[in-house]
């Protein structure tokens, strides 16, 4: 399945997808690693089931047995008295069993999943996320999950009791009236078609909301992460116009899930009341006929309110099913999305390279069917060079530098690192070689030291502040309240432009890559913070075959080489002076930025 399609599938109606064999297969071989606390379980269920039916019988033998024969039996009753209540006891252990080993169980398996679910969506590629929304992601991970945690506890627990209930009670009825029975039972698929009903109604009704809820969220993360926009754009009644619609339709939701839980409740509730009605009714009458005595009616009344619970069970067990199994498919659209980035067999892990980068007529589009970024692209870097990519917003220059890391994969050529292709190192050697300074800088939510120790989680106090250092950063940081351990913020918000993009700038010099990919902030920084990350940038630079994306062309004047892109392809390459001399369309960039 690609990213595309898993996209389009988060707007589709939440209908549950079609049970295949091939589905239910894995759906079911997750509780592998469970089976012995399975048969528990599901051993509890029995003894659950079993106790209520045996329950009304006990009651049956001392009502017609015992009682009429008080004066010989009255130690008997004690005794009966007793295995009740020793029923009753390993009825309580087993519901305890169930009810927490069960639960613990189908949380394992949910917190199980999840891990899957989280650790193959750190191996899908850029072009994933493209399609991807994170607030649909994030339901899919929580909501989904949950769901389908409560259907692998309570899903073969409500069937087991379910069916063992019914067919224990109807043959204890059966026993003692069979015509009687027939009519109780004759009920109850009306009292299962009435909750199936309106079952079904609340399920629809509440995965509507639940898409609504993935919906809310990611209007709450896209206003909320974009409330520096909002505001400076004055954009909070539209805002809140937009998230009214959306909270609206789950109130609407809601409403709908309600109204029709109201029904279930009211089938539920009244389906016992009515059939203990029946029971003293018709039952009285059979007492009167003399075809029933009134200790087999008791035990008739004991038995309606057992059959009450597999009703309730089923009705549950589809809500469970139909929310818990479209989480479940949903959940393995992500886990069956293959990577479109991976390891080629035989890919090697490399030793630090010595930068040398090499496209051969590499092409690429970012839709198999759209046009292309890149083509036919020639292009050698040699080990140490520092060279810079200019050209009009986008030519491709961004596309370029991030097929080298391998986030997009060319559609066609062959890009390589000191000779060998780049598809045959192993993914995370690559990236280890590789520094990246992205134009859209980001931070994790956390303090100084934690975001510049990301690409070197063993870096020392000394060598953290000698990055900084490098970078020109030391200073700004020691000058933040808690210095090295200031709180940043979510994305870094507390810090300047600047500061931000000289931390990014010290993270990759801890790092210490042998090719580094600078991608030029194209917001304005002040003269002072553009001369510090410029200085910063000529010092990592050092030693390492360096890219930058140039929108300055104050970075570009000291670059080894220059190279012009244009749709066409390189359309210029030299140095500074060269290209200007030349009078083409770097000379041509330049003069429209105003500086020679
Ligand atoms: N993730 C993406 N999915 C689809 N198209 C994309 C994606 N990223 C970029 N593009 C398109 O590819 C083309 C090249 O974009 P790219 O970002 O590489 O240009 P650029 O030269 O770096 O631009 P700028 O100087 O503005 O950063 C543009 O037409 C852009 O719309």
């Amino acid at each position: 399945m690609t990213s595309t399609e898993l996209g389009r599938r988060d707007a589709a109606p939440d209908a549950a997808p079609a049970l295949t064999r091939a589905r239910l297969k894995t759906f079911l071989s997750f509780y592998r690693p469970h089976i012995p606390l399975l048969l528990a379980d599901l051993a509890c269920a029995v003894v659950v089931s079993l106790t209520a039916v045996v329950l009304p019988l006990c009651a049956n033998f001392v009502t017609k047995h015992l009682v009429p024969e008080a004066s010989q039996s009255l130690d008997r009753i004690w005794q009966m008295g007793a295995v009740m209540l020793a029923l009753l006891v390993a009825q309580a252990l087993s519901t305890l069993f169930v009810d927490y080993q069960g639960h613990v169980m189908g949380a394992k398996m949910e917190s199980a999943l999840r891990r899957a679910v989280f650790e193959h969506c750190q191996k899908l590629s850029f072009r994933f996320y493209d399609n991807k929304r994170v607030g649909q992601l994030m339901s899919r991970i929580t909501n989904d999950l949950f769901n389908l945690g409560e259907l692998y506890h309570h899903g073969p627990e409500d069937l087991a009791i379910a069916a063992l209930k019914t067919v224990g009670v109807v043959l204890v009825l059966s026993s003692l009236d069979p015509m009687l029975t027939l009519i109780v039972a004759g009920l109850l698929p009306f009292a299962l078609a009435w909750a199936l009903y309106f079952g079904r109604r609340m399920n629809r009704a509440l995965a509507m909301g639940r898409r609504q809820i993935g919906a809310i969220n990611e209007r709450v993360e896209d206003s909320l992460a974009g409330i520096r926009v909002v505001q400076a754009f004055v954009g909070e009644t539209e805002e809140n116009r937009r998230f009214e619609a959306e909270n609206q339709k789950f109130l609407e939701s809601r409403r709908t899930g309600y109204r029709s839980e109201a029904f279930f409740s009211l089938g539920a509730e009244g389906f016992p009341e009515l059939l203990t009605v029946l029971v003293i009714v018709l039952g009285a009458v059979r007492v009167v006929q003399a075809s029933l005595s009134v200790a087999d009616m008791l035990t008739f009344l004991l038995c309606v309110a057992v059959l009450v619970d597999p009703v309730r069970r089923l009705a549950n067990f589809t809500r469970l099913w139909q929310a818990g199994y479209t989480g479940f498919a949903r959940v393995m659209e992500i886990l069956e999305t293959e990577p479109d980035i991976r390891d080629r067999p035989g890919a090697v892990a490399v030793p630090r390279p010595r930068g040398a980068i090499r496209f051969e007529n590499v092409g690429f589009r970012y839709q198999e069917d759209g046009p292309h970024v890149l083509r036919g692209l020639n292009l050698d870097i040699q080990p140490g060079e520092f060279v810079a990519l200019v050209g009009a917003s986008g030519v491709g220059k961004s596309t370029l530098c991030a097929l080298i890391p391998r986030f997009y994969e060319a559609n066609e050529g062959v890009i390589r690192l000191d000779g060998t292709d780049i598809r045959d190192i192993r993914l995370d050697s690559l990236r280890r070689h590789i520094g990246v300074v992205q134009q859209d800088v980001y931070l994790f939510a956390g303090t100084v030291a934690d975001n510049l120790r990301y690409g070197r989680p063993d870096a020392t106090r000394a060598e953290i502040e000698a990055a900084a250092r490098a970078a020109n950063a030391h200073d700004f940081i020691v000058a933040l309240p808690g210095g090295y351990g200031a709180d940043i913020g979510q994305r870094g918000v507390k810090l300047s432009g600047g500061q931000k993009q000289r931390l990014t700038i010290a993270r990759a010099f801890l790092k210490d890559p042998a090719v580094l990919i600078f991608d030029e902030a194209t917001s304005a920084l002040d003269t002072e913070s553009e001369r510090a990350v410029q200085a910063a940038l000529a010092d990592l630079a050092q030693g390492r075959t360096t890219l930058v994306i140039a929108h300055r062309l104050s970075t570009v004047r000291h670059a080894d080489r220059i190279l012009v892109l244009t749709e066409q392809g390189i359309a210029e390459e030299g140095t500074h002076e060269a290209l200007l001399a030349r009078g083409g369309v770097y000379a041509g960039l330049v003069v429209g930025q105003g500086r020679l």
